[in-house]
C-alpha cells in the first residue's frame, strides 16, 4: 500500500539519454525544522522553497494542532509561532504519516511542556524504534507510553518542571540529537548533547539562526553541543535550499544511463550531507561541481552529471556513512553498474529506516541479477559493469520512497524494465520525481 491510499505500481525502462536541467525540491530536513522552529518562535516566520512532500505537510498539520498558525500564501509559507513553552495540547492524535524526522523532532519539541499528546504513523513508521528518543526525553522528566518495543502509537506526557540534560547520543542520529536539543529549549539552564560521529547539523545552524545561544566544541569525546534553555526565538525569513538527497536520483540516473548529461542546480554541499557525491567521484563518475559559491553560510554548487561507462567498485569509508545515510540505496544501484565490488561498512542504521534498506535493496538487486552480500552493519555489491545488469523484475518498495526511486533509476539502464509494486511513497519526499525524470527523457509509467 502507498502511504495514503491504494498501491501505485510503477515501471521504468531504458529510453535513451537523460538530458537537461533537474530542479529538485526543497530540503526535507530543513523544511521540517523551519516549521517546528517557526512554531516555537514569537511572531511570523516566512519560508519559501519548502518541500511540499507528505512528510513535511504532516509536520505542518502537527504544528497547527499544537497551536501555531501555518498557512501558505502565494509561494510563501507563514508560520505564526507561539514561543518556546507555548504549545497547547492537541485535541486529536498527531499522525506523522511516514516520517521519522517529523515524529521524533515533534516529540522533542513538546516534551518539556505540561501537555499530553498521542502520536501515530503509517505501517512503516509504527514499526520504527522510538525508545532512542523517549530514553533521553525521560531524563528531562518526560513520560512515554507506547506499544511494546517502544513503538507508535505512543502517548507523551510532557515534563511540567523539566530538568536540563547532558546526553551522549548512542547511535549516529540527527533525529535523536535534534529531539534532545528541541526539548532543551524549554528546560532551564544548559542542555548538552554529545555525538561521537558528526551527523547533519541543520538543527544547530538553524537554532543559532533563530537566536538561541548554542555552541559546538569538537573534543576527544566527539562534538559537544551546548544549548542555553528558555531563549526567546526570533522569527526568521528562510529560503530552503534544494535537497541533496533528492538530487542523488537524477545525478545517479545520469551516471548510469548511456549518453546522459544532466545539470542539477543549487544543491547544498554541507559536508554533513554531501558524502554521496564524493563517493561517486571516487568510483570514477563524471560528476563536477560547477559555480561553487556560499549561500546562507553553506557551500552550494550546480551538480553536472554525465554518463560514466568506466565506474569501479570501491570501499566506502565507514566514517562517511552519516553524511550519506539516505543515499546508500541509490548508491547500491550505481555500484551494480560498476566493475568490481563496492563494500559499504558501518551502516547498521539502514536497518531502521522506512524499511530495512539493506534487506529491501539486497532482495531486489539479487532478483535483478546482481550479487549482494550482507552482514548486520555492512553490505557489498558485486558490480556487473555497464550493459550487464538484467533487471526485468517487480520489487517491493516496503512503503519506502528511497527504495522505490532507487529501483526506478535502475530501470533506466538495466537490460529489461524494473517495476516497483508501489511508487506511492515517493510523494513523501519527492512528489515531482516522475514528471521531473520525464522532462529529462526518462520513461516511467504507472502500470
Ligand atoms: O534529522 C533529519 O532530518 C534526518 C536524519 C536522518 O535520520 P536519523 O537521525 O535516524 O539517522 C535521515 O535518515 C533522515 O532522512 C533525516
Ligand atoms: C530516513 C528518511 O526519513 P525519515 O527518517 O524522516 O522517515 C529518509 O528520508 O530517507
Amino acid at each position: 500500500m502507498s502511504a495514503h491510499g491504494a498501491p501505485i505500481p510503477m515501471t521504468s525502462r531504458a529510453s535513451g539519454p537523460l538530458v537537461g536541467e533537474a530542479h529538485v525540491p526543497g530540503d526535507k530536513s530543513i523544511s521540517h525544522r523551519s516549521l517546528i522552529l517557526g512554531a516555537m518562535a514569537v511572531g511570523e516566520t516566512k519560508v519559501t522553497g519548502l518541500l511540499e512532500g507528505q512528510d513535511v505537510l504532516d509536520t505542518a498539520k502537527a504544528m497547527q494542532a499544537f497551536g501555531a498558525q501555518v498557512e501558505k500564501i502565494g509561494d510563501t509559507w507563514h508560520v505564526h509561532g507561539v514561543g518556546v513553552g507555548g504549545f497547547g495540547e492537541p485535541e486529536n492524535v498527531i499522525d506523522c504519516g511516514n516520517s521519522g524526522t517529523g515524529v521524533r523532532l515533534i516529540m522533542g519539541a513538546m516534551a518539556t511542556s505540561p501537555i499530553v499528546a498521542t502520536f501515530t504513523g503509517d505501517a512503516s513508521l509504527n514499526k520504527r524504534p522510538m525508545a532512542r528518543v523517549t530514553d533521553p526525553l525521560a531524563l528531562f522528566g518526560t513520560r512515554a507510553y507506547g506499544r511494546s518495543g517502544g513503538r507508535l502509537p505512543m502517548t507523551i506526557v510532557g515534563a511540567a518542571e523539566p530538568l536540563p540534560v547532558r546526553y551522549e547520543v548512542p547511535v549516529p542520529s540527527a533525529q535523536v540529537k535534534s529531539a534532545v536539543l528541541l526539548a532543551g529549549l524549554n528546560a532551564p539552564g544548559e542542555t548538552v548533547v554529545i555525538e561521537r560521529e558528526a551527523t547533519r547539523d541543520h538543527s544547530e545552524r538553524m537554532l543559532a539562526g533563530f537566536g538561541a545561544t548554542i555552541s559546538t566544541e569538537v573534543t576527544e569525546e566527539g562534538r559537544v553541543i551546548t544549548l542555553q534553555g528558555r531563549p526567546e526565538l526570533k522569527p526568521q525569513t528562510i529560503v530552503v535550499p534544494r535537497d541533496p538527497s533528492s538530487a542523488a536520483f537524477p545525478v545517479c540516473a545520469a551516471i548510469i544511463t548511456e549518453g546522459s548529461d544532466v545539470l542539477v542546480p543549487n544543491i547544498g554541499l554541507n559536508p554533513t550531507r554531501a558524502g554521496l557525491f564524493f563517493t561517486l567521484q571516487e568510483m570514477g563518475a563524471d560528476l563536477t561541481f560547477e559555480n561553487m559559491r556560499e549561500e546562507g553560510g553553506e557551500p552550494v554548487a550546480d551538480l553536472r552529471a554525465r554518463f560514466s561507462p568506466d565506474l569501479k567498485g570501491i570501499e566506502v569509508p565507514a566514517e562517511r556513512a552519516a553524511s550519506m545515510i539516505d543515499e546508500y540505496p541509490v548508491l547500491s544501484v550505481v555500484a551494480s553498474f560498476a566493475q568490481g565490488r563496492t563494500h559499504m561498512p558501518g551502516v547498521k542504521e539502514l536497518r531502521v529506516k522506512e524499511s530495512d534498506r539493506i534487506d529491501a535493496m539486497a532482495t531486489g538487486l539479487r532478483a535483478a541479477g546482481v550479487h549482494v552480500e550482507e552482514g548486520e552493519d555492512w553490505w557489498t555489491v558485486e558490480g556487473r559493469g555497464h550493459g550487464n545488469v538484467a533487471g526485468g523484475v517487480t520489487v517491493e518498495s516496503h512503503l519506502d520512497h528511497r527504495i522505490a526511486m532507487s529501483f526506478l533509476v535502475m530501470g533506466f539502464a538495466s537490460s529489461r524494465p524494473m517495476r516497483v509494486d508501489d511508487g506511492g511513497p515517493i510523494a513523501t519526499s519527492f512528489p515531482i520525481f516522475e514528471t521531473l525524470m520525464g522532462t529529462l527523457g526518462a520513461e516511467i509509467t504507472r502500470d
